[in-house]
């Protein structure tokens, strides 16, 4: 297993104190009361709850691999992942209810942002139950695609997706639209965030609006 970056914390903490978001009270205090959970609205897709454009719906609603469509969207453009920040961590209140964590729990957390000429397209953070024996998913991916990995478990199952807008930002970065959906496998579960950012909308063309 490797090391963890002692600088992750102090990572969550400032992303969620970027100006304009709310500070994560919660991330760091797990007695923090019931009045501070950040509530980031998030809603089933198939509930029809948000109305999505039909450019985006197409990439909210997708199953397979994101990292491969990305790819396939940036055509000649320069595809990465860039890791922001990789370890144990406190999840999110939202997040640890989603996986029947504790809220003083700790769990393997990942943030990336999938970017096209350096440009982040998508920004993901990823949340993993700490299981004894098993290192985190994510263990010794470094800059190599969750999904390239992830797509070739056997047996792997994904949850329905939900959405949201103004979402709580991951490592700072606000996107237009949030999907988030858990991944499961005999031997772990995986909570998958992704929030897609401004400059994927405006180089692919997909309306902003709600109703475009
Ligand atoms: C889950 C996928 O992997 C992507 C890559 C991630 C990573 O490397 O941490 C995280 C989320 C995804 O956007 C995918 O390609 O669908």
């Amino acid at each position: 297993m490797t090391q963890l970056p002692s600088t992750f914390r102090s990572q969550i903490e400032r992303s969620g104190s970027e100006p304009g978001n709310p500070a994560p009270a919660t991330a760091s205090s797990p007695n923090a009361d019931a009045a501070d959970i950040v509530d980031p609205g998030w809603v089933s897709l198939a509930s029809g709850g948000i109305e999505v454009p039909a450019g985006w719906h197409a990439w909210l609603a997708s199953r397979d691999s994101l990292t491969e469509r990305l790819i396939e969207a940036a055509g000649a453009g320069h595809f990465r992942v860039r890791l922001l920040a990789e370890a144990k961590g406190l999840p999110w209140p939202d997040e640890a209810h989603v996986l029947g964590l504790a809220s003083d729990e700790q769990a393997w957390l990942r943030e990336v942002a999938l970017c096209v000429d350096e440009e982040p397209w998508v920004v993901a953070r990823s949340v993993a139950p700490i299981v004894e024996r098993h290192d985190a998913p994510f263990e010794g991916l470094g800059e190599t695609s969750l999904g390239s990995w992830l797509f070739r478990q056997p047996d792997l199952e994904r949850s329905a997706i939900q959405i949201g807008r103004n979402t709580r930002p991951i490592h700072g970065y606000a996107g237009l639209w949030q999907r988030r959906s858990v991944f499961r496998h005999s031997g772990w579960v995986l909570l998958v965030q992704e929030s897609f950012m401004p400059a994927m909308g405006r180089a692919l063309s997909l309306s902003a609006s709600a109703t475009g």
